[in-house]
């Protein structure tokens, strides 16, 4: 069985004579036999070609965009016990839940580092690169960087339900400025009419063309008339035909007044002699402001 001396770079076999060339590479001969030299050699070349896929595939892995698990900071910071513990160092999360207990800082300083990134302490604490090395194995993701946009719009949304249901306890609680307001505004509105009501009914009166009466005066004064003989109350500032007049106002040639009630009120008669036998009789001196057209 003859044996062959072969030359291979970097194998680890026994050393025979190191003539090399280049001093930077370790040459070394290995005794084999004939036909073992060529398995060797085949598995030599398997070998190699399998190093040059794994190196090939670690490169195309570099080169590969890696997903990473992305969490808030409010995420990592539940997980914040003994059973269960991330810390977050350089926006980088670990769960350290298995490391714990053999952490050379022990677990103390790692939990009270929960919830916040805990670069600064991280580095305060003069980590080895050996250490960082061994933190890859307990990397389970990264924080967001983007802005909670689900969350803000469900907080728009319960700002909403807040705006509704404010608006109605206020509406509860203050209902009666605004019915205040309403109740003012009818009440001068009413007012408002009434007075432009009294303006016309004056004008008319002057004009002589109410409701087909013969409007003679008009008396402005607050004494009362209505005393004897249950004379009707009529209503302030209406105009009364004269053949409606009570009778005790007929039998005077007096009018359908209303002074008690209003000071301001139409009177009607139809001639100018009855409404001064009015005047004359019952009040000559209590209407001072009373006005006699005498062109009608
Ligand atoms: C996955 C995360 C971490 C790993 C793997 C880790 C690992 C280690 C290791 C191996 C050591 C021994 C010293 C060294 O080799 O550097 C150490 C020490 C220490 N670590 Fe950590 N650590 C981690 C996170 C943290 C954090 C977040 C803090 C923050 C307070 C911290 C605080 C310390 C302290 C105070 C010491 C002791 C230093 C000393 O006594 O000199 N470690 N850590």
């Amino acid at each position: 069985m003859g044996f062959r001396l072969g030359l291979r770079r970097g194998l680890l076999g026994r050393r025979v004579s190191p003539e090399v060339q280049n001093p930077n590479e370790v040459a070394v001969a290995v005794l084999l036999p004939r036909q073992a030299a060529v398995d060797s050699s085949r598995s030599l070349v398997i070998l190699g070609r399998r190093r040059l896929e794994a190196a090939e595939q670690r490169e195309r892995e570099e080169e590969m965009p890696t997903l990473t698990k992305l969490y808030s900071l409010e995420d990592a910071a539940r997980h914040n016990t003994a059973d269960d513990c991330w810390v977050v160092v350089d926006g980088k999360i670990y769960d350290v839940t298995k490391y714990l207990d053999d952490h050379p800082g022990g677990a103390d300083v790692l939990l009270e580092v929960t919830g916040k990134d805990a670069k600064e302490e991280f580095d305060d604490a003069g980590h080895s690169e050996s250490a960082k090395e061994l933190m890859q194995d307990y990397f389970i993701g990264e924080l967001d960087p983007t802005p909670n946009i689900p969350e803000m719009e469900v907080f728009r949304k319960e700002q909403d339900v807040n705006f509704a249901s404010k608006l109605m306890a206020n509406a509860a609680q203050y209902w009666p400025i605004p019915a205040t307001v309403v109740g003012i505004s009818v009440v001068i509105a009413v007012l408002y009419a009434r007075q432009k009501k009294v303006a016309n009914t004056i004008q008319n009166a002057k004009s002589g063309s109410v409701n087909g009466c013969f409007v003679r005066g008009l008396a402005l004064g607050n004494h009362g008339y209505a005393s004897g003989g249950g004379m009707t109350q009529l209503s302030p500032l209406k105009y009364t035909r004269w053949g409606k007049a009570h009778p005790l106002s007929k039998q005077w040639g007096g009018l359908p007044l209303n002074f008690e009630q209003s000071p301001c009120s139409v009177v009607c008669a139809p001639t100018i002699d009855q409404m001064t036998s009015f005047f004359a009789h019952v009040h000559p001196s209590c209407h001072p402001g009373a006005w006699m057209c005498r062109n009608c």
